[in-house]
């Protein structure tokens, strides 16, 4: 069967990746493109604007026109636009792969209520080496315990527009996890004037906004003595873009619920809670 797919914000950066890796992928179709109601980029052609030649799908401005023509929706847009497009796929019995990072705690709710009638893959990396370090930063925080300071440095380009990255956000969740801390009680964004000597069960976060960084992820745990930095680069956004054609696919066949990367993947076998942090 192919999995007839629709694109939200498809003329955006991970929209128009994202387009191209529908091209490139077997047993998926692209079926509709979205833009805004009132942007001049509808009726064009999607295949054009992603620069892969004209594929015959137009772009439209409004997801209840197309809803019936697509099995999975894929959608990297804002938080707003986004939770309006769950909302109509929920009603439609249509699935949805959410990409978009920034919800607040009422918002990623309303999400997890959808996933009650339909089904929803929602990961703030969908690329493979950043779901492998999620594991490894599992591993890392419980053998490395309480005798390390965990600080998360983050870099992206000058058009991001939420921080820390979803990314930095999950890897802090998998590490405080792990450490039975609870992020929310233990994350510190960002230091500035008489901070006083650093706690232990702190974790920090740093952001870096320059340039046209893709996406850059360390976390280091630092002892007396030595540290440990693991890393994760992402030098394109097919990275992303392969890994969320691939959730698509998969998320067809699945009976409605809260997915998430780890889950398509396959690496929840042995460590449940490391993947569930990792939405
Ligand atoms: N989970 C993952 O693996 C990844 C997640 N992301 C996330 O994906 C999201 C998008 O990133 P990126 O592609 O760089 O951003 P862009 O700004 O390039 O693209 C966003 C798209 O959404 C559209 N859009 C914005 N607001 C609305 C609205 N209210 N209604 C309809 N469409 C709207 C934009 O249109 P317009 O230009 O007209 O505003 C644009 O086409 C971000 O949240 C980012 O963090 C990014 C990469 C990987
Ligand atoms: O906005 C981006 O570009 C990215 N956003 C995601 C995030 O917030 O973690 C994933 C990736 O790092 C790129």
């Amino acid at each position: 069967m192919t999995v007839r797919v629709g694109i939200t914000g498809a003329a955006g950066r991970m929209g128009r990746t994202l387009v191209e890796a529908v091209a490139a992928a077997e047993g998926v179709q692209l079926a509709a493109a979205l833009e805004r109601p009132d942007s001049s980029l509808i009726g064009a052609d999607a295949g054009e604007l992603a620069g892969l030649g004209k594929n015959g799908v137009a772009v439209a401005g409004d997801l209840a026109e197309v809803i019936g023509d697509i099995d999975v929706l894929i959608d990297f847009t804002v938080p707003a636009a986004t939770l309006a497009n769950v909302a109509l796929c929920a009603e439609n019995g249509v699935a949805v792969v959410i990409g978009t990072t920034g919800f607040t705690a009422d918002e990623q709710a309303r999400i997890d209520a959808a996933a009650g009638k339909t089904s929803v893959c929602k990961a703030s990396n969908f690329s493979t080496g950043v779901n492998l370090c999620f594991k490894l930063l599992d591993m890392a925080a419980r053998v490395l315990g309480d005798d390390v300071d965990i600080e998360i440095i983050e870099a992206h380009h000058r058009h991001k527009i939420d921080a820390p990255s979803g990314t930095a956000l999950s890897m802090g969740g998998v590490v405080a996890n792990a450490l039975g801390r609870d992020l929310a009680e233990v994350a510190v964004y960002g230091r500035e004037g008489q901070t006083g000597a650093r706690e232990r069960e702190t974790i920090g976060f740093a952001t870096v906004r320059a340039g046209d960084v893709v996406g850059d992820h360390t976390v280091l745990f630092a002892a007396d003595g030595e540290r440990i930095e693991i890393t994760h680069k992402a030098s394109s956004r097919m990275s992303f873009a392969r890994g969320a054609v691939r959730a698509a696919g998969w998320l067809a066949a699945k009976e409605p619920g809260l997915y998430d990367m780890q889950d398509v993947l396959g690496l929840k076998a042995d460590s449940e809670d490391a993947g569930q942090l990792a939405r």
